[in-house]
């Protein structure tokens, strides 16, 4: 699939252009091929103008009657031949060759509807209109051309796919309002009304399912279906609440839909939760990093975000030179993300992670090599059992929801075969700065951190004692607008035992980086 990555849909770009200028091609060769048709046409004409003119002695003329003869026998066939060497399937095998040869990716059913399921989750995470977005409007800026009433539909019908009647509901009604202006529509008012009917019906409106229903039976008085519903819909209401006005339309969102804490999060990802909560508001701060003799020279920025736990942002860690070779040697690697089913272990595809990514060793470049040596300068965290450098692009509305980075007791195969402990702690590198959403935001805790690129954010996945911390549960906000590209680094426990020594007390937590080491100064 494309839609998973932004990578691969900017690909797609150059596939649409190729076909613009088959199609082309084509017209110019379908033209050539008419207009020979038009010529012999024409002569047809201008013969048989003449034999009119001569009358029936024409044909006693023995020159003549051989000319007519040949005229609708080889003549015609030629006529036929032409008419029927349409060059269609010639071009069409063409463009399909092309697209083998060139390898341009083409987008299928599966992207289509991955496309407006991200519109459909867009739209709750930021609290976006359905008429506003169908209309290319995003936070009151026309970031878009609009949607046709079918294009709308088309959402809706994506939306009706996954039995999500909520959504449904919405597009159906606006791809209803759409078509009125639209001359000719670019969708059958009845083709609507049956969905919009059953949405209604599943958001408990019978009533109104029921008057769509009888307007659907008569505008298009030979759908298979309308008769049948009609009576479904009458059946059901048992000549009950037939009389009075219609009830208002009532359009609730399903309650769970797999996000526990889903309204905070989802304030966290619209950047409605003040960045740093009221009690940490005036011990927050920035300092220079300067734990080690080279860090005296060129010491590392580091902004505290939050205590309890610790949450950083390492400024300036990484270069816009250094990203641009990761993600080099990323993109052809790309896949879509997997996460594992913590009933079977099995990796799959899921819609909670919508991103494509590699992993990136640290012989493969000297880029990647220097950057694994900063994470130890800004980290001191030993990086002999870190993971590798996992690269990921988020997709559209590209997202990661509620998780952790380590691993529960209840997983006990996770990491085994590393060797190396649980994860420790996260780096997480801004590679780039969605224009609008992505957020990374830990929704226990109610911070939102914006990614701002050429930074890493960094945080304790483990409390001292080794166990999981439970407050580190973060997500990846939808990307509404822009790109986002990011690499982590997991580091594990093995190898910290004296970079981040293990205490008894699981209270006494750091208040900066290398705090509790041994070795570490007051910064
Ligand atoms: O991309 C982000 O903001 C967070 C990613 C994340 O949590 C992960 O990949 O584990
Ligand atoms: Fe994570």
């Amino acid at each position: 699939d494309l839609f998973t990555a932004i990578a691969d849909l900017q690909h797609m770009l150059g596939a649409e252009k190729d076909v613009t200028t088959v199609i082309d091609r084509y017209i110019a060769a379908e033209r050539a091929r008419l207009d020979d048709l038009r010529r012999y046409a024409y002569e047809y004409v201008h013969r048989n103008a003449h034999a009119e003119a001569v009358g029936p002695e024409f044909v006693t003329n023995p020159i003549n009657a051989y000319l007519l003869i040949k005229r609708l026998t080889t003549e015609w066939k030629n006529v036929e031949n032409m008419m029927l060497n349409n060059k269609a399937s010639a071009f069409l095998q063409n463009i399909t060759a092309n697209r083998e040869n060139s390898q341009v990716k083409f987008p299928g059913e599966v992207d289509l509807s991955g496309a407006a399921t991200a519109l459909l989750r867009l739209q709750d995470t930021y609290n976006l209109d359905t008429h506003d977005l169908a209309n290319g409007i995003i936070g009151g800026e026309k970031v878009a051309n609009k949607l046709s009433g079918h294009d709308t539909f088309e959402v809706g019908r994506a939306a009706y796919n996954q039995k999500d009647y909520y959504h449904t509901l919405m597009w159906m009604q606006v791809a209803l309002n759409k078509i009125e202006n639209e001359s000719p529509p670019s969708v059958e008012e009845w083709e609507i009304l049956e969905y919009l009917a059953y949405a209604l019906y599943q958001q408990g409106n019978v009533r109104r399912a029921l008057s769509l229903t009888k307007r659907l039976a008569k505008i298009a008085p030979n759908h298979p279906r309308a008769k049948g519903n009609v009576k479904w819909y009458e059946d059901m209401l048992q000549g009950k609440d037939m009389e009075g006005d219609l009830p208002p339309i009532v359009n609730k969102r399903v309650e769970y839909d797999g996000i526990v804490e889903r309204d905070a999060y989802e304030a966290l990802c619209r950047g409605e939760i003040p960045p740093v909560e009221a009690k940490w508001r005036n011990k927050v701060h920035c300092y220079l990093k300067r734990d080690k003799p080279f860090l005296k020279l060129a010491p590392i920025k580091v902004e505290i975000l939050r205590y309890e736990p610790l949450a950083v942002l390492f400024k300036n860690v990484i270069h816009d030179s250094e990203i641009e070779v990761i993600k080099e040697l990323a993109s052809p690697k790309l896949k879509r993300a997997t996460v594992q089913n913590s009933k079977t272990g099995e990796l799959e595809h899921a819609t909670y992670r919508i991103s494509k990514s590699a992993w990136l060793k640290g012989d493969l470049d000297p880029v990647i090599a220097r950057v694994n040596q900063r994470i130890e300068d800004f980290t001191n965290l030993n990086q002999a059992t870190s993971e590798e450098l996992q690269v990921a692009n988020y997709g559209l509305g590209g997202h990661y929801d509620p998780h952790f980075d380590f691993a529960r007791k209840e997983e006990k195969n996770a990491f085994k075969t590393l060797n190396t402990g649980n994860r420790i702690a996260t780096v997480l590198f801004y590679m780039s700065q969605p224009e609008r959403g992505g957020a990374t935001v830990f929704n226990h805790l109610g911070t939102a951190v914006f990614p701002s690129k050429n930074d890493a954010l960094f945080w304790y996945n483990l409390r001292r004692n080794g166990d999981g911390d439970l407050r580190t549960r973060h997500a990846a906000c939808p990307v509404l607008l822009g790109v986002k590209w990011v690499s982590n680094k997991w580091i594990h426990e093995r190898g910290q035992e004296f970079n981040r020594p293990c205490g008894l007390d699981e209270e006494v937590q750091e208040n900066f980086i290398g705090d509790l080491a041994p070795y570490a100064n007051d910064p």
